[in-house]
């Protein structure tokens, strides 16, 4: 089995200064469950960005889904697109949309009907705990509760990957908890999940997480977890 990500000796330059990420080689199974922490700047969202089609490496190969994606067409990206659930790290919800619409978005895009719609953005509203603010428009909502409609939006198309960029970052440990177990129904179902997170309360909530370290742009992987399938020794 090849693995639903891999990256093969990647790296990112922004402008003309040092490389942000060097040397990233990984492979993610379907169906895993990864962390991916480290301190501010160590370039998480950038990683993330190359996973979700949103950059493009200077350097190194990336295959998604068996497919190498470096050099996609354009007119390819979106098919690829729908395939991967995204929470941004600044939510990118439409203000005049209501939080019914924003999370149904995904579903209208892929054609779903109007009347198949309602039943699974209402309970996926209850599961955030939004089920009394389904006509609320982004600007009037909190941070976590945009952070909430961000999440339920991603997750609501069952997309074979979700990557997910600080999801608990405006919310309380309660409901971080809460999302935490969304995302683990949804992996239970088959989806691959990616969480950026600094919160390192978060990572022993998994009990099958791989946790990934990012550290000034180089990946730690001391275990060498992050081969699939890993070492036979374990170490
Ligand atoms: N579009 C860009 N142009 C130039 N530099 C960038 C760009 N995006 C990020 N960087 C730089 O790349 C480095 C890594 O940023 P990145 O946002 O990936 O880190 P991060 O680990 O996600 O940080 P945080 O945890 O604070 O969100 C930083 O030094 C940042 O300033």
């Amino acid at each position: 089995m090849s693995g639903i990500v891999q990256f093969e000796n990647v790296g990112l330059r922004y402008g003309t200064g040092a490389e942000t990420l060097s040397d990233l080689s990984f492979t993610l199974a379907a169906g895993g469950f990864y962390f991916l922490t480290g301190p501010s700047g160590a370039g998480k969202t950038s990683l993330l960005k190359m996973l979700y089609l949103s950059q493009r490496p200077t350097r190194g190969a990336i295959r998604l889904f068996d497919e190498d994606v470096v050099q996609l067409r354009r007119a390819r990206l979106p098919g690829f697109r729908r395939r991967i659930g995204v929470v941004f790290q600044d939510f990118r919800l439409i203000p005049h949309l209501s939080a019914f619409d924003n999370i149904a978005l995904p579903l209208r895009i892929a054609g779903v009907d109007e009347r198949d719609l309602v039943t699974p953005v209402r309970e996926m509203l209850a599961w955030v705990g939004l089920a009394d603010r389904a006509s609320a428009h982004p600007p009037t909502l909190s941070g976590g509760e945009q952070q909430r409609v961000a999440i339920a939006r991603a997750v609501i198309g069952r997309p074979e990957i979700l990557v997910a960029d600080e999801p608990t970052g405006n919310v309380d440990p309660e409901m971080a908890a809460r999302l935490l177990h969304l995302f683990d129904a949804l992996n239970t179902l088959g989806t691959t999940i990616v969480v950026a997170t600094h919160d390192i309360h978060l990572l022993s909530r998994v009990a099958s997480a791989n946790v990934m370290r990012l550290d000034r742009g180089r990946l730690q992987d001391p275990t060498g977890a992050l081969r699939y399938p890993p070492k036979a020794d374990g170490h």
